[in-house]
């Protein structure tokens, strides 16, 4: 361990401006402790006070929590925390939020959240269990770092469609408005490469009013075009001090560099990424908004598979779903309908013949109920696919691998096995919806969620943090380092009880030897 007074002297000076660091950090009770595993971290460790904190907190680099040995495990606190503005510019000044003066909030009994509340990424604990990470509570604050006439704000989307986000756009410009006066909003068209490539749209409340019954983006989007400088030259150029990035894993990790060059050139430009998928595939938070849509979206499909295997002999009834790697929806669609016999996802590999195969359940299932329905993501299976098939490895404009094509391929397998190898005569019905489930407008609580994600990263923006993503935490909405949401996907957990509610409401194979079901679980 390297204990440094001077850095200890340089560090609560950077800390002395920022509003919940004067709180918890005394100059007298600070400790610089330099990990042996991360030298480049630091670690914050305060004694004085009962109980002692763990407080870890860096600039731009993936925040890791930091365990201290000497420290008893009940008492350890971590802080996963987001820059603030005052970290490079530690001049900046200040102003009373203005919300204090909005008639709507007059009778909220707290109208800011205090500088000190913390959401706890783990609920349930032990009693001795260590208190664990935590992450700014997200919402409005007493003092604000922009004067609402001198902001201008711009909001951009990337990446794939979602359910949603018309109602974030459009709750960003309303709540920028209502809630601090700020009129001069932009609008980015067709995602990262419209900062340089295309003109501004003018966004009011006017224009954005009924947005949200809308499907898509009203601002468009696209995939691939993220060139860092080039996007902050056009933000600097266009005198543009908050931004709000509307977008998936790829987008935020473009933000993130966005922030770190705005960070690099000393701007007063506040940089808000607001989480989207439509795959529920983004650590930390409890699901991205627009996914429950796209459930309820999808049990149409597998409704309409139902009827139609139901009417006729032997029908099998397939249903391919978004997912790339995680397997949320269908998860999640499956468990909702309850006429689903055999899901399959990326995170469990099946296999087809032999015993405990798909063959086999399908020929048992055709046998007992004369019909059957599987509901498969489209990232599942990719492997085995291309085991059979020659494929080609290619990629989208942003570098998202390109998936083989899981439904037609089981269809055809399906299909052949049972003409081949067995004397049933099977009737196949296919169906696609892909994107009919994510083209459509959110529903009402989506369109409530989203609201509260544009209304969080609105105040986050306003009170000066910069670099940061807004999400729910155990239901509460909290202000999250960007390398934390991508640092790796959200993906099911085959030894979670959801999965095992979904096996045995289906009664499909796990398609895992039990002595390996033993290991995973080990
Ligand atoms: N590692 C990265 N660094 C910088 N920019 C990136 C990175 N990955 C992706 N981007 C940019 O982010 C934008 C969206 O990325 P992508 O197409 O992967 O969608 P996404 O945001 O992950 O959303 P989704 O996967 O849900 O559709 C693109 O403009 C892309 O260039
Ligand atoms: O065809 P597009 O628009 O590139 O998007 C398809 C992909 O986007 C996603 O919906 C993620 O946003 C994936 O589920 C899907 O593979
Ligand atoms: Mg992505």
């Amino acid at each position: 361990m390297d204990l440094s007074s001077s850095s200890c002297a340089s560090l609560s000076k950077t800390y002395h401006h920022h509003p919940f660091s004067l709180s918890l950090l005394h100059p007298n009770s600070l400790q610089l402790l330099r990990s042996h595993h991360l030298p480049h971290r630091r670690t914050l460790f305060l004694r004085n006070s009962p109980p002692p904190l763990l407080f870890s907190r860096q600039n731009n680099l993936p925040l890791t929590p930091v365990r201290v040995s000497n420290q008893s495990q009940n008492d350890s606190f971590v802080l996963e925390d987001v820059p603030h503005l005052t970290n490079f510019l530690p001049d900046l000044p200040s102003y009373p939020n203005p919300l204090q003066e909005r008639q709507a909030y007059s009778i909220v009994k707290n109208t800011f959240v205090s500088p000190e509340d913390v959401v706890a990424q783990t609920i349930v604990i032990q009693k001795d269990s260590p208190r664990g990470i935590h992450f700014r509570r997200a919402g409005p604050r007493e003092k604000v770092y922009f004067k609402p006439e001198e902001v201008r704000a711009c909001i951009v989307t990337c990446g794939g469609l979602c359910p949603g986000i018309n109602t974030v756009i459009r709750e960003i410009v309303c709540g920028l408005k209502n809630m601090y006066g700020v009129e001069d909003i932009l609008g980015i068209e067709e995602g990262y490469k419209g900062f340089y490539s295309k003109n501004t749209k003018r966004l009011t409340t006017k224009v954005v009013n009924d947005i949200h019954k809308l499907g898509g983006t009203f601002l468009r989007t696209s995939r691939g075009g993220h060139d860092t400088q080039k996007i902050v030259d056009n933000i600097e150029d266009r005198g543009i001090n908050q931004v709000y990035i509307i977008g998936g894993d790829g987008t935020q990790k473009g933000a993130a560099l966005i922030y770190e060059e705005v960070e690099k050139r000393r701007l007063q430009v506040a940089v808000a990424g607001i989480p989207k998928t439509i795959d529920n595939d983004i650590a930390v938070i409890d699901k991205s908004f627009g996914f429950d849509t796209a459930v309820e979206e999808a049990q149409r499909a597998i409704n309409a598979a139902h009827v139609e295997v139901n009417s006729v002999e032997n029908g099998i009834g397939i249903v391919k779903l978004m997912g790339r790697y995680s397997g949320f929806i269908a998860m999640y669609a499956t468990l909702a309908s309850r006429d689903v016999d055999c899901c399959l996802i990326p995170e469990s590999p099946f296999y087809l013949e032999g015993r405990g195969g798909l063959f086999e359940f399908i020929e048992q299932s055709l046998k007992e109920n004369g019909h059957l329905v599987i509901v498969v993501a489209e990232g599942a299976g990719q492997e085995y696919i291309a085991s059979e098939v020659h494929a080609v490895n290619e990629k989208d404009a942003s570098g998202n691998k390109l998936l083989l094509d899981v439904g037609p391929w089981l269809s055809h397998k399906i299909k052949d096995h049972f003409t081949k190898f067995s004397k049933m005569a099977v009737n196949m019905k296919y169906i696609d919806p892909t994107y009919m489930i994510r083209a459509i407008p959110s529903n009402a609580s989506d369109n409530i969620y989203c609201t509260l994600l544009a209304h969080s990263a609105v105040h986050g923006a306003m009170a000066g943090y910069s670099g940061f993503t807004v999400g729910p935490v155990n239901s509460r909405h909290a202000y999250l380092p960007i390398a934390r949401v991508t640092e790796r996907p959200n993906t099911v957990k085959l030894t979670d009880r959801m999965w095992a509610r979904l096996l045995e409401s289906t009664n499909q194979p796990s398609f895992v030897a039990s002595d390996q079901q033993r290991v995973d679980k080990e």
